[in-house]
C-alpha cells in the first residue's frame, strides 16, 4: 500500500484542489475524511502519513477546529503550506431557480466569505453549516438542502449545476492549508521560510503580550500571524497561536524560541516549513544589531571567549 495522506473530503473540496498542487501528492493515496480532527487522528494513531486541512482564510483570519487541534492533543507538526484563491459556485440540482432557494449550506469558513451576496440575492434562506464545502453539494444532491456555496469543479461529481459563479465578497480571498504530520526533523531550511509556535503565559501580568512579542521584535523578527485562543481554564485565559518569518536553523529564530522557553509556561513546535509565497522574509532592523552577520559574529565571539581566544 502506497504511503497515505488524509484529507478534509469528500472528493471535491478546495482542501484537494489545493492538496494536489503539491508535487509529493502525486506519490501518495490521497483519502477525504470527513472533518479535520478526524483527518489528524489518522496521523496521530499512525493510519496515514500525514494530513492536509485549512488552516487560514484572508477574511475570517484561523479555522479554529485545525488550530485548537495543533494546540491540544498528541503534539503534531507542520510540513508544507499551500495559497489558494477562493472563488465560490452557488450549486443547486438541475432545474433549481434562484426563487426555489429556500436553504443554503457550505463549511462555517465559507459564510463570511459570501454573506453580502447572500444578503443582497437569497435574503430569506436560511444557512445551515456543512462538514465542508464539497459535504453541502453532497447534502443538496441528496436533496437535504437547496443550494451549497462550493468550488465549481464540485459540481460535476455531485451531478448539481452552477447557478451562480465568481461569488466572493472580498476580493482575492485566500485560504491557506498545511500538511501535517507527526513530530520529526522539520523541513529543510529554504531562506523563505516560516515558523509556528503556540505560547502558553507563565502568569497573567500587564504587557504579559508584549514580553512574548518582545522575544521577535529585538530580534528583528515580522510576525505573520497572532491568534489567541481559549485555554478552556476560563474567560480571560488564552493561549497565542504565531507564525513569525524565519526557520528554527536561523540563529535569531532559534534565539527568539530560546528566549520564549525561558519566560513561557509552555512553548509547542508546530513546525519550520517554506512560505507558500517564496517571499524572503525581510529582517526589519528596528534595533540596531540584528542582521544575520551580527548574530552569528555575535555567537562567535562568545565560543571565542569560552575558549579564551579572543
Ligand atoms: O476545503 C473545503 O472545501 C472546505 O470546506 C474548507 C474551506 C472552507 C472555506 C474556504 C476554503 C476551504
Amino acid at each position: 500500500m502506497p504511503a497515505s495522506y488524509a484529507y478534509l473530503g469528500p472528493e471535491g473540496t478546495f482542501t484537494e484542489v489545493a492538496l494536489r498542487t503539491l508535487p509529493e501528492a502525486a506519490t501518495r493515496e490521497l483519502i477525504p475524511y470527513v472533518s479535520v480532527q478526524s483527518a489528524l487522528d489518522a496521523v496521530r494513531v499512525g493510519e496515514a502519513e500525514a494530513a492536509f486541512v485549512p488552516i487560514e482564510n484572508s477574511v475570517e483570519g484561523g479555522i479554529t477546529t485545525t488550530l485548537d487541534e495543533l494546540v491540544a492533543g498528541t503534539p503534531l507538526m507542520i510540513y508544507r503550506e499551500v495559497l489558494l484563491s477562493i472563488t465560490f459556485a452557488l450549486l443547486v440540482r438541475p432545474g433549481t431557480k434562484l426563487s426555489d432557494i429556500k436553504t443554503v449550506t457550505a463549511h462555517p469558513a465559507a459564510q463570511p466569505q459570501v454573506r453580502n451576496w447572500l444578503k443582497t440575492h437569497l435574503p430569506d434562506a436560511v444557512w445551515e453549516s456543512a462538514a465542508s464545502n464539497a459535504d453541502g453539494a453532497r447534502l443538496v444532491q441528496e436533496g437535504r438542502y437547496d443550494a451549497a456555496f462550493a468550488g465549481e469543479f464540485a459540481a460535476a461529481r455531485y451531478g448539481l449545476e452552477a447557478l451562480e459563479t465568481g461569488i466572493h465578497d472580498a476580493e482575492n480571498a485566500q485560504t491557506r492549508f498545511v500538511l501535517v504530520g507527526r513530530p520529526a526533523r522539520p523541513a529543510a531550511r529554504t531562506g523563505a521560510d516560516k515558523t509556528s509556535i503556540v505560547l502558553w503565559q507563565r502568569d497573567d501580568h500587564p504587557g504579559g503580550l508584549r514580553d512574548l512579542l518582545g522575544e521577535f521584535a529585538t530580534r528583528g523578527i515580522n510576525l505573520m500571524l497572532l491568534q489567541s485562543r481559549p485555554t478552556g481554564a476560563g474567560i480571560g485565559n488564552y493561549c497565542f497561536c504565531i507564525d513569525a518569518e524565519g526557520h528554527i536553523s536561523d540563529r535569531r529564530m532559534a534565539e527568539a524560541l530560546m528566549g520564549l522557553k525561558r519566560i513561557c509556561l509552555q512553548v509547542r513546535f508546530l513546525g519550520s516549513y517554506p512560505r507558500a509565497d517564496m517571499q524572503p522574509g525581510e529582517v526589519r532592523p528596528l534595533f540596531p544589531g540584528t542582521s544575520d552577520e551580527e548574530f552569528m559574529g555575535a555567537a562567535d565571539w562568545v565560543a571565542r571567549c569560552q575558549d579564551g581566544r579572543f
